[in-house]
């Protein structure tokens, strides 16, 4: 009888029954989810993807936005798993506490880490490690390290190093006698950031060169080709481009479910080819930290050693540490592993590069919108330098370089490069005014919160002067561009410093216009808000 009723069945039914049991069972959970909020109806498999690629082109911060506009202040969303999008600083108090008590630094459900799990990434590092012990422990040694006041001045050394190399390719590219009549001054500075920010960040943490910029250079320069070995600069090119891969990968696995990664064939080569890419970074990691050690065990005790965050990552809490007798227990504070320096250095290029390059495209997109903004900073960075051109800039110039920092500030607060921070409830919490389970999954908006009336006087307006006002402090929790709460930015204090010199020795003497004042900035934004093109013309101030 049974199998009669079988007989009359294809396959094809049988697929279609359990696709409607399943968009059934969905909606089933959809509808009778725990505290429902208003949000865009999400789809089997796919969530929200389809109103994020189809509505916004891909493009998260214009999801983010028009959500806002249309659901309010809290509203939920679903790509791979729910989650609740957060606008009020009353709403993300709790999260952004600096507690270690009551610690918020976990940022994804459980369910949710198989993709950082298959790319061997969880549990490492700090930047997606939400172990508690050992993420302490590593943003421990990355903190001390970034902090120390050696590394800043490292830092300003290397600006003014890597902003000579650059000077010299722009030189030979753009201003040179005879290229300025031809209209040949036209660059896309946006790529030229992210190459300075890319050498910078490598040579600061590593100690080591990369060419990123004399590759790019190599690119455009039909005949002349930069000072470097050119296998150099390839080689450090294909490295760079890797971390590259690196973090479209990191996007993947969050945000396609394991379902498409492993069974859909376009997803699932996408899949081994980014784990594939984090061995040879792996590699490429482990041995910069072999030669490092074999460097310093090579160096007499009486010697210094480089500056870089790498080698006192290496060399923290072992006798040569100059705080060694102050560790009390020796056993806690172990020096760290390879593997573990591999993850905290990554961590830091991964977090320091794109950040710092993209902010000051935008400063560059809003200083050529606001003339009286720049005249004043101009009139600073000129007061700062008496007119001298060409001397390297120091920490003390940046620190006496005020408007600028007010220019970095609110050019953050108006068009953040970081425009989400997430969080998610280790046990259950009361949010936003409704009780969660463990597992639940926030968003908090940076740019809602930070453009809010409420905590912002005139907060649409672009105005630097308001971070010049003497005891100027924004309201809690209102000024989030590095984030907050335990997990804050270890890295904002030299991107702060980075931003400053850059503006200097950028604005001290060249004069940088848009090409087309009318375009709008052209923008992307998926991990962070980038900056897809910024087309420029440079000439040298008079
Ligand atoms: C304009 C530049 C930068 C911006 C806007 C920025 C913003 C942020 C934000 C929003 C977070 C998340 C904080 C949170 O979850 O509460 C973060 C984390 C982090 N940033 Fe930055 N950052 C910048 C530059 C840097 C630099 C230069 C470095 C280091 C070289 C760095 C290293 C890190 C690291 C390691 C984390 C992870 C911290 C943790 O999870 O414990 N950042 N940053």
């Amino acid at each position: 009888m049974i199998s009669k009723l079988f007989e009359n069945f294809d396959y094809l039914s049988l697929i279609g029954i359990a696709l409607i049991i399943y968009v059934i069972h969905y909606y089933y959970e959809y509808f009778t989810r725990i505290n429902p909020l208003p949000g865009p109806i999400p789809f089997p498999l796919f969530g929200n993807l389809p109103q994020l690629y189809i509505w916004h082109g891909g493009n998260l911060k214009k999801f983010f936005e028009s959500n806002h506009k249309k659901y309010g202040d809290l509203f939920e969303f679903n790509f791979d798993t729910r989650a609740i999008n957060l606008n009020r600083i009353e709403h993300i108090e709790k999260l952004l506490l600096a507690s270690s008590k009551n610690p918020f630094i976990k940022i994804l459900p459980d369910k949710n880490t198989g993709g950082f799990h298959e790319l061997g990434l969880m549990g490492k590092g700090v930047l997606l490690n939400q172990d508690y012990k050992t993420w302490r422990y590593n943003r421990h040694f990355f903190t001390q390290a970034i902090l120390s006041p050696k590394f800043a001045n490292e830092a300003s050394h290397l600006i003014n190093k890597l902003f000579n190399e650059l000077e010299s390719y722009w030189d030979k590219l753009y201003l040179r006698e005879g290229i300025i009549g031809e209209n040949g001054n036209k660059m896309d500075i946006s790529l030229w950031f992210n190459q300075f920010t890319n050498d910078m960040i490598i040579a600061l943490l590593t100690g080591e060169r990369s060419y990123t910029m004399a590759g790019y250079f190599n690119e455009l320069s039909d005949d002349e080709k930069a000072e470097r070995p050119s296998a150099l600069v390839d080689e450090t090119v294909k490295f760079v481009h890797a971390i590259r891969k690196h973090i479209l990968g990191v996007v993947m696995f969050q945000f396609v479910s394991p379902f498409l990664r492993h069974y859909f064939p376009y997803f699932k080569n996408k899949s081994d080819d980014y784990i594939q890419n984090i061995k040879f970074l792996s590699q490429r990691m482990d041995a910069i930290i072999k030669r490092r050690r074999q460097e310093i065990e090579n160096t007499p005790l009486d010697e210094p050693l480089p500056n870089d965050l790498l080698t006192s990552i290496i060399i923290a809490n072992t006798s040569r540490d100059i705080n060694y007798n102050k560790i009390d227990d020796k056993e806690v504070m172990r020096p760290m592993t390879d593997p573990e320096i591999r993850s905290i250095i990554f961590d830091g290029i991964i977090a320091g590069t794109d950040t710092t390059a993209n902010t000051i495209s935008f400063i560059v997109y809003y200083l050529a919108h606001y003339p009286d903004v720049k005249k004043k900073m101009l009139n600073e960075i000129d007061r700062v330098f008496q007119d001298d051109k060409t001397r390297p800039i120091t920490e003390n110039d940046a620190h006496n370089l005020k408007y600028c920092e007010a220019i970095v500030k609110e050019v953050s607060r108006i068009f953040s490069v970081a425009y989400v921070i997430p969080r998610c409830l280790e046990k259950p919490e009361e949010i936003g005014g409704y009780q969660w389970p463990a597992e639940t999954m926030f968003r908090i908006s940076i740019d809602a919160i930070q453009q809010n009336e409420e905590y912002w006087e005139e907060a649409k307006k672009f105005n630097p002067d308001r971070w010049m006002v003497e005891g100027f402090e924004p309201k809690k929790n209102s000024f989030i561009m590095f984030g907050g709460g335990l997990r804050v930015c270890p890295g904002r204090k030299l991107a702060i410093l980075e931003l400053v010199c850059l503006m200097a020795l950028l604005f001290r003497k060249y004069e940088i216009d848009l090409i087309d004042k009318e375009a709008p900035l052209k923008t992307q934004s998926d991990v962070i808000t980038v900056c897809t093109e910024l087309l420029v013309k440079i000439k040298l101030r008079n």
